[in-house]
């Protein structure tokens, strides 16, 4: 009866002890937060609006995740294009209008680390720090892959083809599906690899799965969305560390990826020192990386790894994005099929009978540029996606950054993009059929506005010295 008492009072003991620990932290962490804010606030000296909320730890986060329209548009409309809100744990100056090109433009501000903040891929991948950089990756991009559009389109109108019947067969006949991102994920998948890693890895399965499943593995195993946490930088910072060096499902699907690209990465080496016969270079950016970007003196790295650290850069890079914007155009087209038949038309008229004979060749990148109604329904589609603050930019330098109204972006402190606003802002959008709530799937066509131009009306790659390639 002694010991059980005894047992009683040591488990009440215990449980006083966790709940006095919970409360401490919880004080901890909310006179942390209350004290960050003050300094923030203390060191914004302009006359920037603040988006006023009640609770001084979560801010506006809840009331802009319930629904992120109605937040941006009633504080838009109070307070113009300029102004501040405290969210994700921490104030951010919110831009639209043309002030997003004073933050694209401008050296000082950095994408990277404002993204960085949230998920950085280096650390979530376990990537050492300064074996590969931004600028090289979009060099790459840049002088091998946008520079040879023209090999590289019927290669990628293969493969997407190649992966449309990988995901569903031989299509005889009608298939119902219960979604469509999966099977675009293995179009882009399968297509990407045809161009990133050559023509026999992309028959790889393994290879297949990690281009498909890398981001997604990653997204699972840090989540950045809870309320308490976001607020810590340097927090998440650590845990995303410990997602690259310990998550077994990263860590698993990138030996998948190490171990299949070993033994190509292996014979490219020999045959680039002709220890190989007739050894012919393959055509696809591994190999132009191979060549031109050799690990550095500093890399630690095996160099199997250190190349596949490169394609893993290039599949978050792209993969995930083409794969997101591709499916979000197909359910625009699904919304309103009649637009089906006047975008078969078009394509009749530029490749005639072509079309059904099954020549990836008549696709150039030349001719895929004269079907613009197609290519109206693509921008449209993302002009109206659902997409509202994002981009963050955080000023990296050491001084601060004036705007030309005046408003103040001191160091570190990061700066978000109206998207949806200035995809909607009748001042920027040039067409003549406005009504911009409304997705008019052929809003652009003979406006000479493709797909591909960016500016302030057409934010989804980017804008400035760092915009998509
Ligand atoms: C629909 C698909 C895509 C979307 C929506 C997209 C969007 C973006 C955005 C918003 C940025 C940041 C721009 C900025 O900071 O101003 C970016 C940067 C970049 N994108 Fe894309 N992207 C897509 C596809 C691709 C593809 C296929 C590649 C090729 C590998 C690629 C390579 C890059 C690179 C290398 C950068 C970094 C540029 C730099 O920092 O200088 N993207 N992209």
């Amino acid at each position: 009866m002694a010991l059980i008492k005894w047992i009683v009072v040591l488990l009440n003991y215990q449980r006083r002890r966790r709940s006095e620990w919970v409360v401490t932290t919880a004080v901890l962490v909310s006179l942390y937060s209350l004290y960050r804010q003050w300094a923030e606030r203390r060191e914004l000296k302009d006359n920037c609006p603040i988006v006023p909320y009640h609770n001084p730890l979560t801010g506006s986060t809840l009331e802009y995740r319930q629904n992120p329209q109605a937040f941006v548009e009633k504080y838009s409309a109070a307070f113009g294009p300029v102004f501040r809100i405290h969210i994700f744990g921490r104030l951010h100056t919110v831009v639209s209008g043309n002030y997003v090109r004073e933050v694209f433009f401008n050296k000082n501000f950095s994408f990277a680390d404002g993204s960085n903040k949230r998920f950085d891929l280096r650390l979530l991948t376990g990537m050492p720090k300064n074996d590969i950089v931004v600028e090289d990756v979009r060099s790459v991009v840049v002088k091998f892959l946008t520079v040879q559009m023209k090999t590289f389109t019927p290669r990628a109108v293969h493969y997407l083809n190649v992966g449309l019947k990988e995901a569903l067969g031989e299509l005889t006949e009608p298939k119902e599906l219960s979604n469509l991102f999966s099977t675009v994920q293995h179009m882009v998948a399968k297509a990407s690899a045809s161009i990133f890693v050559g023509l026999n890895l992309c028959e790889n399965k393994q290879v297949i799965e990690a281009f498909k499943e890398i981001t997604t593995d990653v997204g699972l195993a840090f989540r950045m969305d809870n309320i308490w946490l976001e607020r810590f930088t340097m927090i998440n910072r650590l845990r995303m560390w410990y997602v690259g060096k310990y998550s077994s499902r990263v860590r698993n699907r990138k030996m998948q990826l190490v171990e299949a690209m070993k033994p190509v990465i292996e014979q490219r080496l020999q045959g680039l020192t002709g220890k190989i016969p007739n050894w012919s270079k393959p055509d696809d950016i591994l190999q132009e990386i191979i060549e031109n970007y050799p690990p550095p003196p500093h890399c630690k790295a095996d160099i199997y790894t250190y190349y596949t650290h490169w394609m893993i850069a290039l599949i978050f890079a792209s993969v995930h994005t083409t794969t997101e914007h591709a499916t979000i155009v197909l359910y625009r087209l699904l919304e309103q099929p009649e637009i089906m038949a006047e975008l078969i038309e078009e394509q009749k008229l530029v490749y005639g009978d072509n079309l059904y004979c099954n020549n990836d060749e008549v696709f150039t990148s030349d001719s895929i540029k004269q079907l613009v109604k197609l290519d109206s329904v693509c921008r449209e589609a993302l002009r109206a996606k659902n997409e509202f603050l994002s981009l963050p930019h955080t000023n990296s330098s050491n001084q601060n950054i004036i705007l030309s109204n005046g408003v103040v972006i001191p160091p570190g402190h990061d700066v978000l993009v109206n998207f949806w606003m200035n995809h909607r802002d009748t001042d920027l959008q040039k067409d003549t059929i406005g009504n911009y709530n409304k997705f008019e799937p052929f809003r652009y066509v003979d406006m000479h506005r493709p797909a591909t131009k960016i500016g302030d009306d057409f934010l989804v790659f980017g804008e400035g010295r760092h915009a998509c390639p």
